[in-house]
């Protein structure tokens, strides 16, 4: 029997940071599995690197499941990004192993395709509403058939969601951005720069908004209602998740879709979502929910109950969680879109093989196993680069959800 000889976890910034773990077995065969947790990254890497990787040494890397259980159930503290993202590099990385030891790709193992590829939603942005009718046309000149749609509230510093660069990427200062909010202002200005967007172009294609867990719920439910006649695939993250028990409030009020979860790591924290349908789509990922092996099995409750997935995929889930996001994605019966940012030609430098784009969705690789390799030495190029997350306040000073 082959056992874990061998657990690195390896910290790089080509770009952004990003931390992976790689598991290599007695038999040579090694696997990948992303642990970023954006803002808190060396917190992950500890809890691999101090807790976890002594006793992976000498286990049997084909006991996915038992090896799940023994971490978060050994752990007896449960739940919790930075644990759930530590066990979920842990077990993307034993079901690339398991992939490249039976010579399939991931998605066989998942029982096999359920769907040719994955749909995707970009992100358009703008600092206004022209830049932003720009940014629709560009991505569907580029065949994207859903398109997440943000537009900087004016007078506001910094809003969330909007591109400065090529990709948006929120955690670029090396302290947090302070970075101002209004309720009204947003209420006032955002259902009208969506409907310039279906103005301009129509209902043929997926449009997508997200409120940042910005709004109270009755103020979700008021503009989930103010922009029905838009018919958006979603409206995401109308409210803090955290209180699952505001969604049923938001929900007597709209019949526009409800999509949250980025923020949740475990089907204890979505269940509630899930069974009392507060939800349409349930947007947890593979890389802070616990990897593969957890993910599934929240999917698995969600289709019980009619709840589609939609996860989570800005820039600070690495190449190796977008392979493994569409192995799972390809292969769940009930699956919705797949958020894809896309990442900086560095990032694509040291993570290598990443699923194939074309006309807004996304391809698995056939290759065993995730399809995705690691070039050390493009890493080391890149050290790691203490960077932030932003912090809202509201125009009194006082702080707001980011
Ligand atoms: O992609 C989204 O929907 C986001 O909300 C992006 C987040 O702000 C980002 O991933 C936080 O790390």
């Amino acid at each position: 029997m082959a056992t874990i000889e061998r657990v690195e976890v390896l910290v790089t910034s080509p770009g952004r940071n990003f931390v992976t773990l790689r598991i290599t077995t007695s038999d040579g065969v090694t696997g990948l599995g992303d642990a970023t947790l954006n803002g808190r990254e060396l917190a992950v890497a500890s809890y691999l690197e101090d807790h976890l990787a002594p006793l992976l040494i000498g286990r049997d890397p084909a006991r996915i499941e038992d090896t799940w259980q023994y971490l978060y159930k050994g752990a007896y503290w449960r739940r919790g990004p930075v644990t759930m993202t530590a066990i979920a590099a842990v077990d993307v990385a034993l079901w690339d192993i398991k992939g490249k030891v039976a010579g399939l790709p991931v998605y066989q193992l998942l029982g096999g395709r359920s769907r040719d590829g994955v749909l995707v939603y970009c992100h358009a942005s703008g600092t206004d509403v022209e830049e932003l009718l720009d940014d629709v046309a560009r991505y569907q000149e580029q065949g994207f058939q859903a398109i997440r749609a943000q537009a900087a509230v004016p007078g506001l510093s910094g809003s969330y969601g909007v591109r400065k660069g090529q990709l948006y990427e929120p955690a670029a200062t090396h302290l947090p951005d302070e970075q101002a909010w209004s309720t009204e202002a947003y209420l006032d200005f955002a259902p009208g720069y969506l409907a310039k967007v279906r103005d301009r172009f129509g209902f043929g294609f997926h449009l997508l908004h997200d409120v940042h867990h910005r709004l109270t719920p009755i103020e979700a439910a008021r503009f989930g209602r103010s922009v029905e006649e838009l018919r958006l695939f979603w409206m995401e993250d109308p409210t803090p998740a955290e209180n699952q028990e505001a969604f049923r409030l938001i929900r007597q009020h709209t019949t526009t879709p409800i999509a949250t979860g980025e923020v949740l790591n475990s089907i204890w924290d979505v269940q509630g979502l899930i069974t009392e349908q507060l939800i349409d789509y349930v947007r947890t990922t593979v890389v802070h929910a616990g990897g593969i092996t957890h993910l599934r099995r929240i999917f698995d409750l969600a289709a019980l109950y009619g709840v589609r997935t939609g996860s989570h995929g800005a820039t600070d889930l690495s190449p190796v969680t977008v392979a493994a996001a569409v192995h799972v994605d390809v292969s769940v019966p009930n699956f919705g879109i797949q958020e894809h940012m896309g990442h900086t030609a560095e990032t694509y430098e040291v993570f290598r093989g990443t699923p194939r784009l074309a006309n807004g969705m996304l391809y698995p690789s056939d290759e065993p196993g995730l399809g995705i390799s690691y070039d050390d030495e493009v890493a080391a190029r890149f050290p790691y680069d203490a960077k932030y997350l932003p912090v809202a306040r509201r125009l009194d000073g006082s702080m707001h959800d980011w």
